[in-house]
């Protein structure tokens, strides 16, 4: 699909190299992983949802609409990448969580999961805090967070190890609102 066949943000077109989730991709994908969580967590008193600023926003507004489980929302920020397209290799928290998470069941939502390192991290963390338990969704997935072998229960979407935006994914801050998924044109963020 060409960019231009999504009926927004035509001005981005010239950045993205091509559409690899549509919208309509992307949503049929939340109402069948939320289907498979609500019969998950059918036993249960309901979810917290922990969502990581900014790229989650997206996809934790969507998922949290698609349950019919109840859910609370909570979110972190961690950051790794700052306004580059690798990571730093360091994990910094911005904002820790608000709320009591012992005996909880927790959901963290993430947009990508790309070299694993956030999530690793954030799987540390977490069960000093006391959950009842903790399990992670996120929409798409890099190769190398697979051959790391980090924990996703819930996947949308494997990708290419290329550099994606749109749907909460960011380049420098940019390309967030794209209500699909695409691959950023090399030459955006090498120049
Ligand atoms: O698996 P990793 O290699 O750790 O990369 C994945 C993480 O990187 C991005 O967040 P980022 O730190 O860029 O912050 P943002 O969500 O505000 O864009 C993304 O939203 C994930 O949280
Ligand atoms: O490919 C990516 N795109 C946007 N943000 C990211 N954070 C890790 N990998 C990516
Ligand atoms: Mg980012």
């Amino acid at each position: 699909m060409t960019p231009s066949a999504e009926p927004t943000a035509p001005w981005y077109d010239a950045d993205i190299e091509r559409i690899i989730l549509s919208a309509e991709d992307i949503a049929d994908k939340t109402a069948e992983l939320a289907k498979q969580i609500d019969a998950d967590y059918a036993d249960t008193d309901g979810l917290l949802l922990v969502g990581l600023f900014k790229g989650a926003v997206m996809f934790m507004a969507d998922l949290a609409r698609a349950l019919t489980i109840p859910v609370e929302l909570e979110f972190m920020d961690l950051s790794s990448y700052g306004s580059k397209a690798t990571s730093s290799g360091v994990v910094r928290v911005l904002k820790d969580l608000d709320t009591d998470i012992r005996d909880r069941h927790v959901l963290v939502v993430e947009d990508i999961v790309d070299s694993g390192l956030t999530l690793s991290w954030l799987l540390k963390y977490l069960p000093s805090r006391y959950p009842a338990s903790v399990e992670v969704i996120s929409m798409v997935r890099k190769p190398k967070a697979l051959e790391a072998k980090v924990p996703v229960k819930y996947v949308g979407f494997d990708v290419p190890d290329e550099f994606v935006v749109g749907y909460g994914m960011d380049f420098a801050e940019r390309y967030r609102e794209l209500p699909f998924i695409g691959i950023l044109k090399p030459e955006v963020y090498e120049s």
